[in-house]
């Protein structure tokens, strides 16, 4: 594959230098050799600016280079040698290596393996007048991007640059739609310190690193894809795609070419073929969340995937391998679903290989504060330190049932947050359905309350939530500061009498 890569560029580029038109008279004078520094009135740099250095042993060349790179729109650093060449690349941000295989002292690859310990993101272009296929396949081998055989056109560079440069673009596209896909996502930190969150690690930590199908069941909102994506991370694929579908949120019609894709023509509306989440994820992880929806057939295709390794696109009679480690996720009681003859029990036992239980939220109650801070710090730019949230509001939180978990949770400390200018989060940025709550246990109270006791109740709380700002607590409860202070006189009048 390699050779046939330095194959390929080999026969596209054994092209004459001398038949490079002759650089035009420059505008501005030569570049220093060794020396970064632009020509006086440089062409305007593309916009990402690339940085290129130039190595080679033969002045001509250097000089050309350091003419003709810059008029493409490129900066150039030129240097004669490798270890001058390993200087620069220390001082420099250099983005592209353009180096010669044979230069006295070091080689071009000797260069490149520097280079790559430098900045290991830099890209690399390997040039020779002496091409064999050792050497192409050694160059490829420490990761150039192409190979050049000289004599080679201007043209020829200019376009390979190009590519390099497109390249780079790419890189930092994936690498931004990494950081969203993150930001989106959370990070993968699994909280909680319960006994039954310990449990759940060790099991991860047996079962990642095989090629088991794991199941992995609980409540909504528990954490499920969290632990799939633990398991992919620390799983010997780690380094493969992860790829999650959620196969209750498509119709019945789509899913099967999601799961597996279609050729052009196999259903009306496929303009052109597509690749399946099978094929996306080769090599990687498959995370079938809410696997318990799958209609019927879908699930017969999924087991026969399962068992051969095997896909088939919808509307195509070829069967493509494909390498992917399933784990599956549901909230459904899968056993139940067997007697009632939704879920086949041949997928069932093909699927729960290793089964995997996570706690309720309700649960591990005792893992709420960790919980509560970690998803906070995700809004928070100042939430890293001091108290986060009032112990009436962590209160309110730890007797709450979350039917939906930790995405309730999760809901509603972006709620919070987003009502709070100042930390610490308390009751009243929690959502009103807390609030109502509190009444309601205060009127569920036992023993029976007067509309004082009540009142002097809410000014007793509202005076903890402000940490006794009266003016605050005033506003709160929708009362002057001069009646709160007759109120609370009154309070500790009677209980003086009492
Ligand atoms: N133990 C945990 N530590 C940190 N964050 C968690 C934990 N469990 C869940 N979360 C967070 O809660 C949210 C919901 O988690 P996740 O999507 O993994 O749940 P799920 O069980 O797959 O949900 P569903 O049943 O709806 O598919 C996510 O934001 C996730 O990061």
């Amino acid at each position: 594959m390699l050779a046939a890569k330095a194959r390929i560029a080999a026969a596209n580029l054994n092209c004459d230098c001398q038949s490079l038109p002759s650089p035009k008279k420059s505008p501005h004078p030569r570049m220093k050799v060794g020396s970064s520094k632009m020509p006086s009135k440089p062409k305007q740099p593309k916009a990402d600016g690339m940085h290129i250095l130039f190595a080679d042993d033969e002045p001509q060349l250097q000089k050309l280079m350091g003419t003709e790179l810059p008029r493409m729109g490129y900066r150039v650093t030129v240097c004669p040698d490798g270890p001058t060449a390993v200087d620069v690349l220390s001082k420099e941000p250099i983005d592209c290596l353009l180096v010669d295989l044979d230069m006295p002292g070091m080689s071009g690859i000797e260069v490149i393996a520097r280079a790559r310990e430098i900045r290991p993101e830099i890209e690399a272009v390997i040039m020779t007048g002496n091409p064999s296929q050792e050497t192409a396949i050694e160059a490829l081998r420490h990761g150039t991007f192409d190979y050049l055989m000289k004599p080679c056109r201007l043209a020829e560079i200019s376009a390979l640059m190009g590519r390099v440069s497109e390249r780079r673009e790419w890189n930092r596209l994936v690498a931004a739609l990494r950081h969203r896909l993150q930001r989106a996502e959370g990070d993968s930190d699994l909280i909680g310190e319960n006994q039954s969150m310990h449990a759940v690690r060790k099991l991860i930590a047996k079962v990642a690193p095989t090629e088991s199908t794991v199941l992995i069941r609980g409540e909504t909102g528990c954490g499920k894809e969290l632990v799939a994506r633990a398991i992919a991370d620390e799983s010997l694929r780690s380094e493969q795609p992860f790829v999650a579908i959620n196969c209750g949120a498509l119709p019945e019609t789509l899913i099967e070419s999601e799961l597996f894709g279609h050729v052009k023509g196999a259903f009306t509306g496929a303009d052109s073929g597509r690749m399946g989440l099978f094929e996306v994820a080769s090599g990687g992880t498959l995370f079938l969340d809410e696997v318990g929806e799958l209609p019927l057939a879908v699930q017969a295709k999924l087991l026969r995937v399962l068992e051969t390794g095997d896909i088939r696109r919808l509307g195509d009679n070829q069967s493509i391998k494909v390498d992917v480690r399933v784990v599956c996720a549901t909230h459904r009681d899968l056993e139940k679903m067997v007697t009632e003859g939704t879920f086949r029990e041949d997928l069932m036992f093909r699927i729960n290989t290793f089964e995997l239980r996570l706690p309720a939220l309700r649960d591990r109650i005792d893992d709420l504060p960790a919980l509560a801070e970690h998803l906070l710090r995700r809004h928070r730019a100042d939430g890293t330190s001091g108290q986060l949230f009032t112990e009436a509001a962590m209160a309110e939180l730890q007797s709450h049932q979350w039917p939906g978990n930790v995405r309730e949770l999760a809901n509603v400390i972006e709620h919070a947050s987003v009502l709070c200018d100042a930390l610490p989060i308390d009751v009243e940025h929690l959502p009103q359905h807390f609030a109502r709550r509190q009444l309601r246990a205060d009127l569920a109270d036992t023993a029976p309350m007067t509309m004082r006791e009540i009142e002097l109740r809410a000014i007793e709380r509202a005076m903890t939530r402000h940490n006794g700002n009266k003016k605050a607590v005033a506003e709160e409860l929708g009362m002057s500061l001069k009646t709160l202070y007759n109120k609370l006189n009154a309070a500790s009048e009677a209980s003086e009498a009492a």
